[in-house]
């Protein structure tokens, strides 16, 4: 019988050499080297697997590491103005025996506001979704996958077709800032009628603890033969999500400048890029614009009207930023701007597109109405389905 020695794994999509040990890179491969041992471990049951004391402690060792490595990647990014900081809501790893400074530094944390606690808890969540499917697993599910639909076609296509800016609808159960918005929900008939009702996309809620959505709906919807490319709604905070995603058909996916630093944006970008995703940039206000505005190949970017810290609403947010220079960089990059959150009639329709964009996301004011094709036209104040 063959034995299998535990040993440190590389990152399957990117060996990373030791020099990038501060790169999200390194960081996505010692998160993996511990889903891949406890996945291998799972596998090999009627393997002997010898588990020495120097691979108990490596472990031990890579857990330390780990913590350590998202507070100084917190310190990081809080140095681009990122207030959202990624560690677990855990404390150290029972073993941890690092300088005691960030010991006490870190000692019974509890998430700032929501964004943070959702962020946090993604984090746990992605960890143990990582150990039921590898990403070398998805990788192969990813060979076999439909290829993806052009979501930024769609959505220039539709511009041009009816003149008003390309429709995002949201398929949204409930959300935290505004409860359950359908009680008798069925994602696959809401796709169909916004379809119906001329949506160029549609952007699908996958977060089940905040949401009550799930990557379920995603693929029922990808499946029911419903035509407008989809948008992977979720918390992306770890590269391997984005395979995920792509795997339950999955064409577009969030990425949010307030969760991840520019390093990881930029990891994100090239991945999505890799395997076919169009990624749909979101910022909430001019910092996280600046920064984006200086990140290269970036077609489409999100303006959230909706503060995801304290669920404050504001549609000026859209104008604002697009008003002078940045709104110049934005039409010489021709970047595709996206009004998100928070638009309930044709004058807020008007209104954003007057300030620059050329694309809507909505969700609450559609997924409300009895008959969600109705609801369109409710919203745009004529039928954009001809
Ligand atoms: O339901 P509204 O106000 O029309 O908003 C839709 C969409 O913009 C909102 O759901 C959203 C925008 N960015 C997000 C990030 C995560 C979760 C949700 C969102």
């Amino acid at each position: 019988m063959k034995a299998l020695r535990l040993g440190v794994y590389c990152d399957p999509i990117n060996p990373a050499p030791s020099t990038f040990k501060s790169s999200p890179i390194f960081m996505d491969a010692r998160k993996n080297n511990l889903a891949c041992i406890r996945a291998q471990q799972s596998k090999t049951k009627d393997v002997p697997i010898i588990t020495t004391s120097s691979n108990v402690s490596v472990i031990e060792e890579l857990k330390s590491k780990d913590w350590e490595i998202g507070v100084l990647k917190d310190e990081i990014a809080a140095t681009q103005g990122i207030r959202i900081r990624r560690r677990p809501p855990t404390a150290p790893p029972l073993h941890y025996v690092g300088p005691l400074e960030l010991l006490l530094q870190n000692e019974g944390n509890s998430p700032r506001n929501i964004l943070e606690e959702i962020v946090w808890n993604k984090d746990v969540e992605v960890t143990q979704m990582k150990e039921r499917y590898p990403l070398f697993s998805l990788k192969e599910a990813l060979n076999s996958a439909p290829p993806s639909r052009d979501f930024v076609g769609a959505l220039k296509a539709s511009y041009l077709r009816t003149g008003v800016p390309g429709l995002i609808a949201e398929v949204k159960k409930a959300s935290p800032s505004r409860g359950v918005l359908r009680e008798d929900f069925h994602p696959v008939e809401v796709a169909k009628a916004y379809e119906k009702g001329g949506a160029a996309c549609l952007s699908v809620l996958t977060d089940s603890k905040y949401f009550q959505g799930g990557f379920e709906n995603l693929e029922a919807i990808r499946n029911a033969g419903v035509k407008c490319p989809l948008l992977c709604k979720e918390f992306i905070v770890d590269a391997w999500q984005l395979y995920y995603g792509r795997a339950k058909g999955a064409d577009a996916v969030l990425l949010i400048a307030g969760v991840l630093p520019d390093l990881d944006m930029k990891y994100m970008l090239k991945i999505c890029k890799m395997i076919g995703l169009t990624a749909l940039v979101e910022v909430h206000d001019e910092n996280e614009m600046d920064r984006m505005l200086a990140i290269d190949g970036i077609e489409l970017i999100g303006i959230n009207n909706r503060n995801l810290e304290t669920f404050e609403v504001d549609i000026s947010n859209t104008k604002k930023l697009l008003e002078g220079e940045r709104g110049e960089k934005i039409r010489q990059k021709d970047i595709i701007v996206v009004g998100e959150s928070g638009l309930f009639t044709p004058a807020d329709i008007a209104y954003v597109q007057e300030a620059g964009v050329k694309a809507i996301l909505v969700g609450e004011s559609i997924v409300k109405q009895k008959d969600p094709t109705q609801g369109i036209i409710e919203l745009f104040g004529k039928d954009i389905s001809a």
